[in-house]
């Protein structure tokens, strides 16, 4: 963070805020003895994150679930459709209401397009009719699937990746992918680790949901396959901050990181698709205060 707001880049972005920025960076979280990438400069709501990884794996791509769970994180691209489809300026809290008590405007305005859950566990597949036709098969490819039984049956392969990055659907994506990538690796002691590139990262909201994320599949899936969480290696392509986001920042940068927060998986469901919010806990976790900062959309 630091880094960036002294060395970055500043440019003009997709969305008129402004932003400092490095392009290709990496960083390495261990995940050894439940060890979990939480920010400890800033509370970060973990269970929001959470909530919204259960949601991926649903492969729903609809708003309404989160919101009907409380989880507003993905409002602001909906109704930025609605109100320019429509002229009406409604509020973000009469939008999202709407949304959850209203099934069929829900369908209407609440889908985010085949994102992020759509291309994990039913990326489309076309069959041959013949003639050089193709149809649409009613049941897409599970990536998240796959990979399970890749890592349980080939564990040595250099081929364990999913990806959101579905050049066909992109223009009917609200946002194209951020954390595009994931690619997992198994050592010879048993230790999983997950590789993720997001092509842009915005530092001061959406890296502390995304890193905590990567690490809790990873810890979901090690499950999974009799394996150990060894580690996530982080790639960013474009890493930066908003220039809105200086109070954010310069408070962070104040602040002395303390602890060690821990992640406990407290059932071991039958399949990775099974897994419940009460199945997490994270424990030692006592962060300095939330620090609340505008998304730019
Ligand atoms: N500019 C931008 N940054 C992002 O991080 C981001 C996007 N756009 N667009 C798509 C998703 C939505 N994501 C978001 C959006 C909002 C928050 C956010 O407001 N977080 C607050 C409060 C979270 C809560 O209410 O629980 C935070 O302090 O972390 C986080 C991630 C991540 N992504
Ligand atoms: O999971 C996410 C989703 C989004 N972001 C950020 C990264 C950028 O600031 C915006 C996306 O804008 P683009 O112009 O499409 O790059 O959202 C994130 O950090 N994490």
């Amino acid at each position: 963070m630091r880094r960036i707001w002294t060395e970055g880049d500043e440019r003009v972005d997709r969305t008129g805020v402004g932003t400092r920025s490095l392009f290709g960076e990496t960083m390495r979280f261990s995940l050894n003895d439940d060890a979990i990438p939480l920010l400890t400069t800033k509370r970060v709501y973990w269970k929001t994150a959470l909530r919204e990884l259960l949601w991926f794996l649903t492969g729903d791509t609809n708003i309404r679930p989160l919101l009907a769970q409380g989880v507003k994180i993905w409002t602001d691209w909906p109704l930025d459709t609605y109100r320019s489809a429509t002229g009406d300026e409604m509020s973000a809290e009469d939008f999202e209401a709407r949304i959850v008590a209203d099934a069929a405007f829900a369908a209407k305005w609440g889908d985010l397009g085949p994102v992020y859950g759509h291309q994990w566990v039913n990326w489309p597949r076309y069959e041959p009719v013949g003639e050089g036709l193709f149809r649409r098969a009613t049941q897409g490819h599970n990536q998240i699937s796959a990979l399970i039984e890749s890592l349980r049956n080939n564990p040595g392969s250099r081929r364990h990746i999913f990806t959101g990055w579905n050049v066909a659907d992109l223009d009917r994506m609200a946002l194209p992918p951020c954390h595009m990538t994931y690619q997992f690796h198994v050592r010879s002691d048993g230790g999983l680790s997950c590789l993720l590139f997001q092509r842009s990262c915005d530092l001061g909201l959406g890296f502390a949901f995304n890193i905590f994320e990567a690490a809790l599949l990873t810890r979901m899936i090690a499950d999974q396959c009799d394996l150990h969480a060894h580690e996530v290696v982080w790639t960013g392509g474009d890493v930066h901050l908003y220039l809105n986001h200086s109070e954010l920042v310069e408070q962070q940068l104040r602040r002395v990181p303390e602890g060690a927060p821990k992640l406990r998986i407290l059932r071991r469901p039958a399949t990775l698709f099974d897994y419940r919010f009460e199945d997490f806990a994270v424990e030692s976790y006592a962060p300095q205060a939330h620090i609340p900062a505008p998304v730019a959309v």
